[in-house]
């Protein structure tokens, strides 16, 4: 029930502002990177709360922009990817200052060695960073901490973070929460921040948006500061179908 009294899906939308967090979120987790599986039905869906909320839906991820990009080619909202260290907002690409740099480099450098070392883990390189999974092989989550954590404390301006079965390094700067911030800069003060995301990245911009009187919502397990809770990718693609059918017109 939401404090009104209603479900969620009698939500009135018309005010909202759709911040959607992308893997455990839109999609279903895999075991790895590379192996989710869009669901058809997902573009026309995401096609159709941008036309009915006027542009306001943004995808606020870790992947990377040019990866959200591959994955939802045809999306028309304003993309935040590497968890706020790149945005396409209104087409155009920023990027954080780090990307290209020697820091970089090392980082990628540092993480590809490191889980070459061990087997059954999944190296991930992103411009901003690199991240070391550890799904294939829980067992092996102490060292692949213990080397995440000595990289980033090599790595000027990163840190580390934790992540889904994986540690990511990445600029110590950037977060999801600045994603939700600056795209509620200049939004007319009635319009309402809502987050759906299923990790502790989402947990800041969940923050973020509750400075604005936001509606948050997660998904799956974990402790969370959002006020609703929905156990799965298939419930929050229902939960959007029905606010966008309602809102059909
Ligand atoms: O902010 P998100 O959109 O949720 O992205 C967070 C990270 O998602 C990906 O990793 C996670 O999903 C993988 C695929 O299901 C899974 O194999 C992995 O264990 C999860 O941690 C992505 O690979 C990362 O780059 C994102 O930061």
């Amino acid at each position: 029930m939401t404090e009104d009294g209603s479900t969620l899906r009698d939500r009135k939308i018309d005010d909202f502002f759709l911040f959607l967090d992308f893997d455990g979120t839109l999609v279903d987790l895999a075991p790895t990177p590379d192996g989710i599986s869009v669901p058809d039905d997902l573009t026309d869906l995401l096609a159709r709360l941008h036309r009915r909320l006027d542009g306001r839906i943004a995808l606020v991820s870790g992947r990377e922009v040019a990866t959200l990009e591959r994955f939802l080619p045809d999306f028309a909202g304003d993309l935040y990817g590497a968890h706020g260290a790149e945005s396409r907002q209104s087409g155009r690409l920023t990027r954080h200052p780090l990307v290209g740099s020697a820091v970089v480099a090392d980082v990628q450098a540092q993480a590809r060695k490191a889980a070459a070392a061990i087997e059954g883990l999944t190296l991930e390189t992103k411009d901003t960073g690199a991240v070391i999974h550890y799904r294939g092989v829980p067992h092996a989550e102490p060292e692949a901490l213990t080397a995440a954590v000595r990289i980033a404390e090599a790595a000027e301006g990163m840190e580390m973070h934790r992540s889904k079965m994986a540690f990511e390094i990445r600029p110590a700067d950037a977060t999801k929460a600045g994603a939700v911030r600056t795209a509620m800069e200049g939004q007319p003060d009635h319009i309402r921040p809502v987050v759906i995301g299923d990790d502790v990245t989402d947990e800041e911009a969940m923050e973020a948006a509750l400075e604005r009187d936001g509606l948050c919502i997660r998904v799956g397990d974990g402790d969370t500061c959002a006020a609703y809770r929905l156990p799965d990718p298939a419930a929050v693609r229902q939960l959007l179908h029905g606010w966008v059918t309602e809102g059909a017109v």
